[in-house]
């Protein structure tokens, strides 16, 4: 996940705080964050694109020029003339209010073609929205490495201590693909991929019994015909940290539990301090993300000097040590009972294999492939790297859980083909059978994943930072240019894609058998690089697998046992876009569909 990542549904204390920090302070620091929250009025004067930059290599871009000038004219369309149209919609996200960095990407998209430059908070920023742009920089080769990092020297990440480390802001490439191999192995071995599928079940069966205990409260008897409203965007964000934690610590977190006890008069036989522990823990890890945010976007002397933005600050220092704390403490107990555990199998969690890797107890016993990756990792590595699959794997899985739900309440026909798919291979009764393996059958509802992130991507920009000249959309570049793919720019271009406005996973189901056993799930796009959901070359998320496995497994448990639809079909889709597009509440009601 690129950086500048806000969670949609942080606690309310700190997100309200956040906004005001941003949209409430003095105009400059207004001005640095307009990615934020921007005026469409004020685009040209935002917007350069000047070609006497290209060539030069001037990685400082000077000065902004008030005029704007088209350098790509796309497919003999004159950009000019969808100049009404920059407010452009997408007809499932309605309110350009609700959905800021997404409606700046698109309108940068029509008003601006292939290539357009934007200057945030003083800093160039090359916008690039055509595949044939992105090749390089999304290149798989191990010898290309002048876009290995994702950005540029950011102090303020080097004051949260993620600078260089672990993966997501990792720029020293050799400390980088040490961390990356463990990353990568933890949690791609077939025993990882089975706990993650296990998982999913054990807290769908948690969820389950919530919202039957939550009917139960209401007046109808008839448990086979109870509905229920309830907020996926709340469930299923907690369902994401709650796995992911279980996943990565092998520790149990308990935020579902306590959304419940928000919500009901009954509680949960569980010790309080058993709960207030989980909801400090995880919003702890919530208030980095935000932390990232903020450290990335205002600058060093704003921090520390501004009075509106200070004790923030401190209270987000404050937040970093008590998070690092927190997971050191993990980290030794974990080592402490592998010690203890002498000669018993040990446990699949991340936690367990960062810590045995390339040490005697290693529980995958993979050898690693050079010398230098032949050390153990210290803690110092290992808590950075949890850290990681916390900042990236929660959010983005659940905010596309709930745009699938929304897509399909507004697309009955594929509703009924997922719901065919899903009743086809794991009938009533048989759904405890589910593992990783049967889940690859889903072929359709995989469809429907890809077309879900095409139509409503949850990350907004990858961003890549040049560590040497490059060639970039037929202009020479100097080192130390900031390029950011516009995600909506290569999903939604007409050039790639046919009615890119329609949600239509057939374009990713390529198997008009339904019947067929043998799918073909080689998708043909029109160009490799007008889809990404994940990135690509060596920054590629390592977490997409397991990233599919989980939304394919809250699909058919899911919609396997509920009914589901919109409470209100005429509603539009809440979300908040920054570094992600965010679901900030999604009301649904559920029934049963299977006793
Ligand atoms: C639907 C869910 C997800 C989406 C859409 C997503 C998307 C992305 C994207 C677009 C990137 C940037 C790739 C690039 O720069 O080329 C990324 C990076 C990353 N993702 Fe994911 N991700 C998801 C789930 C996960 C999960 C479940 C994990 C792990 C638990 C994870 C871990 C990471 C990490 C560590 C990085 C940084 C990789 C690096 O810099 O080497 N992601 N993700």
């Amino acid at each position: 996940m690129p950086p500048g990542h806000t969670s949609g549904n942080g606690p309310p204390a700190m997100r309200d705080d956040l906004e005001k920090i941003v949209y409430e302070m003095n105009p400059s620091i207004r001005q640095s964050m307009r990615f934020s929250k921007f005026d469409f009025k004020d685009m040209d004067h935002l917007i350069t694109v000047n070609d006497s930059y290209a060539g030069k290599g001037d990685a400082g871009g000077s000065e902004i020029v008030n005029n704007t000038r088209y350098i790509q004219n796309e497919g003999g369309k004159n950009p000019k003339s969808d100049h009404s149209n920059s407010s452009y919609m997408n007809p499932d996200i309605k309110n350009p209010k609700n959905s800021d960095l997404r409606e700046f990407n698109l309108s940068l998209k029509k008003k601006y073609g292939g290539i357009c430059e934007v200057y945030l908070g003083g800093h160039r920023r090359i916008i690039l929205s055509r595949p044939e742009y992105v090749e390089k920089l999304l290149s798989t080769s191990i010898k290309q490495t002048t876009f290995s990092a994702r950005t540029h020297h950011v102090q303020g990440l080097e004051e949260l201590k993620v600078l260089d480390k672990g993966l997501l802001f990792n720029n020293n490439l050799k400390s980088w693909r040490f961390n990356r191999q463990f990353f990568t192995q933890a949690i791609l071995t077939p025993s990882f991929k089975n706990d993650a599928v296990l998982w999913a079940y054990k807290l769908f069966e948690e969820l389950d019994g919530y919202w039957k205990s939550l009917m139960s409260n209401t007046s109808n008897d008839n448990e086979h015909e109870w509905s229920l409203e309830v907020d996926f965007s709340q469930w299923f964000h907690r369902f994401s940290y709650d796995i992911v934690v279980v996943l990565t610590t092998g520790e149990r977190s308990y935020s579902m539990a306590s959304y419940y006890n928000s919500l009901s008069t009954t509680k949960v036989q569980l010790p309080n301090a058993l709960i207030e522990n989980s909801d400090k823990f995880v919003n702890e890890v919530r208030n980095h993300i935000l932390g990232l945010t903020i450290f990335m976007s205002i600058s060093s002397f704003m921090r520390h000097y501004s009075p509106f933005i200070r004790n923030k600050v401190i209270s987000l220092l404050k937040n970093r040590d008590c998070l690092f704390e927190r997971l050191d403490c993990i980290i030794k107990r974990r080592r402490k009972e592998i010690e203890e555990a002498e000669n018993t199998e040990l446990r699949n969690d991340m936690l367990t294999y960062l810590i045995t890797a390339n040490t005697d107890r290693n529980i995958n016993r993979i050898k690693p492939i050079e010398d230098e990756k032949m050390r153990p990792m210290t803690d110092d590595e290992i808590r950075i790297n949890l850290l990681d699959a916390f900042v990236n794997g929660t959010d983005t899985t659940a905010n596309l859980f709930c745009f699938l739900t929304y897509h399909l309440c507004h697309n009955p026909q594929v509703k009924q083909r997922v719901l065919a798919e899903i009743d086809k291979y794991f009938p009533s009764k048989t759904i405890h059978e589910i593992t990783y393996q049967n889940l690859s059958k889903l072929k359709f509802c995989e469809a429907v994943i890809m077309e879900t992130n095409r139509l409503t991507p949850t990350v907004n920009n990858i961003t890549r930072y040049s560590t040497d000249t490059c060639e970039i959309a037929g202009y020479k570049w100097g080192k130390g240019q900031y390029f950011a793919i516009n995600i909506i720019g290569l999903h939604l271009n007409e050039d790639y894609w046919d009615d890119p406005e329609v949600f239509n996973p057939n374009r990713f189901y390529h198997n008009s058998n339904d019947n067929n056993e043998d799918v073909d799930d080689t998708v043909m796009l029109n160009h490799k690089f007008s889809f990404s959901i994940f990135g690509g070359g060596l920054r590629i998320c390592p977490g997409r697998k397991l990233a599919i496995i989980e939304l394919l497994a809250l699909m058919t448990l899911v919609y396997g046992k509920y009914d589901f639809e919109l409470c209100n079909m005429n509603e539009e889709l809440k979300v908040k876009s920054a570094g992600i597009t965010s679901c900030q509440e999604l009301k649904v009601i559920i029934k049963p569909r299977r006793i």
